[in-house]
């Protein structure tokens, strides 16, 4: 049981480094907390379950994520809500549309080439017995 403690803590010193680089690039700025209900009145009506990169370092905190695919779970929730709640086909929602789908495929390539696949599939494994 050690064991596994010790592999989960690795493996939440690892997402803390993918949120962190995450949050530091710019073009991801409007991901890195939860959408100012000033900014966007409805927002909280129309997005049933808000995420953000914030948000997310928390929850490694709170040991949330038994594995690496917990987390991208919650990548793709930012980028789905951003899909839904910028739909149509201004600039404006174009542009973070196109931002939520790069925040997306930017987590999803640092993640693979990051982490060992065996590594991904003892946490996996940790998280099927829990
Ligand atoms: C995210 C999001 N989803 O729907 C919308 C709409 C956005 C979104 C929200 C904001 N303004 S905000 O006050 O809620 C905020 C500021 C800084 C970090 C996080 C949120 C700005 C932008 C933008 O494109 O600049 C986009």
């Amino acid at each position: 049981y050690a064991r596994e403690e010790h592999t989960l803590r690795e493996l939440r010193i690892f997402l803390r480094e993918v949120c962190a680089k995450l949050a530091r690039n710019r073009l991801f700025f409007m991901f890195t907390k939860p959408v100012d209900v000033e900014e966007a009145p409805d927002y909280y009506d129309i997005i049933e379950k808000p995420m953000d990169l914030e948000s997310m370092m928390t929850r490694i905190d709170q040991h949330h994520y038994v594995c690496a695919k917990d987390f991208l779970d919650d990548i793709d929730l930012i980028c789905r809500n951003a899909l839904e709640y910028n739909p149509d086909r201004d600039q404006a929602d174009k542009l973070i549309r196109h931002r939520a789908c790069f925040l997306r495929d930017t987590a999803y390539a640092l993640i693979k080439a990051e982490m060992d696949t065996d590594f991904e599939d003892r946490c996996q494994a940790i998280s099927a017995d829990r």
